[in-house]
């Protein structure tokens, strides 16, 4: 459950830094601002890397998982930058999607950020983008997803252990926003299948993960697919560490910045 003063903490700096309202159900998770601005920043790095050829015409980004907050659209669309930005975001939990909707509204935000609730059809039950790409001109300028971390109950509660903690402080969200089949890794691997089927016009996927050794494990998947074009990063705030990849079957290339985190990788040939 997420405590009052975590989700007053969220409201008020996204009401004083990014004139934002939000509302969240209970029971659903509490998005910490500082860390999802920060992912915010890095899509933007990564489309205008060294801020230079900023184009005029809008960037779409599709925010896999957008969460009851949509806090990923919204904070985009009140960045200074703000009239570059629209977004799809898609979530498959009914209640996230309804408040997610409710919030884009409350801050007039419709013309910018469409919210899609998705299922799983018995055709794409492995999937993990969930949208249909039924215009053959749509496409995306980036993809972005915080996927659930962890692949059972059981492994939430070792997670709180080790770090000292009581089960329920590291869960702050419902069953469908922290835990995934498989958990992070499963998740971003079938994204990055998916980012490999025709119809998912994109020009950089990207998720970001909670834990260092699911960073390792893509990059080994990524490679042995071929996939050479990728990037790594790393968000940082007080102790609190997430790591997030990127990669692209375009040309655009990004400034190498994995040394300033260990990655250990097996020899690959
Ligand atoms: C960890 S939460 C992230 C919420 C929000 N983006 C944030 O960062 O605070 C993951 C979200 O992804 C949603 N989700 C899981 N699988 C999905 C899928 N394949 N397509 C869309 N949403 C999905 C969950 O319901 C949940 O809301």
């Amino acid at each position: 459950m997420i405590t009052a003063s975590n989700r007053l903490l969220t409201q008020a700096l996204l009401k004083r830094d990014f004139n934002l309202t939000l509302s969240i159900p209970d029971g659903r998770l509490c998005p910490p601002v500082p860390n999802r601005l920060n992912y915010v920043l890095w899509i933007q790095d990564i489309l205008f890397p060294f801020h230079r050829n900023v184009p005029k015409e809008p960037i779409c980004g599709l925010d896999i998982g957008t969460g009851a907050s949509a806090i990923y659209p919204l904070l985009a669309c009140s960045l200074p930058n703000a009239e570059r930005w629209t977004f799809v975001g898609t979530e498959i939990d009914a209640l996230s999607a309804q408040y997610a909707v409710q919030n884009v509204t409350a801050n007039h935000l419709e013309p910018k950020i469409t919210i899609q609730h998705v299922s799983r059809s018995a055709t794409d039950e492995s999937c993990v983008i969930l949208i249909p790409f039924n215009d053959p001109k749509a496409r995306f300028d980036f993809t972005m997803c915080n996927p659930p971390f962890y692949g059972s109950a059981e492994e939430i509660a070792e997670s709180a252990e080790m770090k000292n903690l009581p089960p329920n402080s590291v869960c702050t969200g419902a069953e469908t926003e922290m835990i995934t089949l498989g958990g992070e890794k499963a998740f971003v691997l079938q994204m990055i299948h998916d980012s490999m089927r025709d119809n998912v016009r994109t020009r950089w996927f990207t998720s970001m993960v909670g834990k260092l050794s699911t960073i390792g494990e893509i990059v080994q998947h990524l490679r042995a697919l071929k996939i050479e074009n990728y990037a790594l990063t790393q968000f940082v705030q007080g102790t609190t560490r997430r790591w997030a990849i990127a990669w692209s079957f375009g040309i655009d290339r990004l400034p190498d910045v994995s040394g300033s985190f260990h990655l250990s990788i097996p020899y690959m040939t």
